[in-house]
């Protein structure tokens, strides 16, 4: 590979048991809203992962059955570890590292996603080891990454953009206005996504909701 090759990506999405998912939106939605919500979010990031330059494989870590029948053949399926979402995005990244290119793990639930937000990002992290894109309140991490040959130490849950950036992942000066920053953990998430328009599986649940 010439030195400026540009990095190739497997992306790592892991996604929760749907009727598990998104407990902070239970008073907003009813269970089966919440659901259909939950993997119509999974849909939408997974397709806008998949149509994003640079973008090689997308690897879903998910126990959910529903879920996995949705997703398209193109998608690579792990199951479940247990252990919650730092053990899902470990048995990811292991996949994905087999392949041999860079690896990029991306929460789940980013129904506004475009791909040239994740491809712009991916872009920017072709130019560290590892580096990280934090959400819109700079808190959590939405994107994380690391180039080919190298480990990732998941760190996921609350304050993973410090725990992230203190193992050596850069924050990426990706815009607070990009979709890729726009994570949906609470009501009010709802109105910023549909601000910034959703994909069409999430269109569809909210309208259903
Ligand atoms: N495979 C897998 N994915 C998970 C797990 N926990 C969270 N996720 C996913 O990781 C992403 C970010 O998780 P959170 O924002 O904490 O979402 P959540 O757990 O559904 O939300 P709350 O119940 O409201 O805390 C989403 O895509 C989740 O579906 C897990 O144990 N296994
Ligand atoms: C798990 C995380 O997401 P959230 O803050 O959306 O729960 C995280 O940012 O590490």
């Amino acid at each position: 590979m010439g030195e400026d090759a540009p990095v190739r990506w497997v992306v790592v999405v892991p996604v929760k048991p749907a009727a598990e998912g998104k407990t902070r939106l239970a008073g907003a939605l009813s269970a089966a809203s919440r659901a259909r919500l939950v993997r119509a979010m999974a849909l939408d990031t997974v397709g806008a992962a998949e149509a994003a330059a640079g973008v090689l494989r997308v690897v879903v870590v998910t126990a959910d059955t529903e879920l996995r029948a949705l997703l398209g053949a193109s998608v690579d399926l792990v199951d479940e570890p247990g252990g919650g979402l730092n053990a899902a995005v470990g048995a990811g990244i292991a996949r994905a590292r087999s392949l041999g290119t860079g690896v990029a793990v991306l929460l789940g639930d980013l129904p506004a996603l475009r791909p040239a937000d994740l491809a712009d990002a991916l872009d920017l992290a072709s130019a560290h080891d590892r580096a990280m894109v934090a959400d819109a309140e700079g808190t959590g991490t939405t994107l994380l990454t690391a180039l080919p040959g190298l480990s990732i130490d998941p760190r996921f849950g609350a304050g993973s953009a410090a725990a992230h950036e203190h193992d050596g992942h850069v924050r990426l000066a990706v815009p607070p206005t990009s979709t890729l920053r726009r994570d949906v953990d609470v009501p009010d998430d709802l109105v910023e996504v549909e601000r910034l328009g959703v994909g069409p599986a999430t269109r569809a649940a909210l309208d259903q909701a």
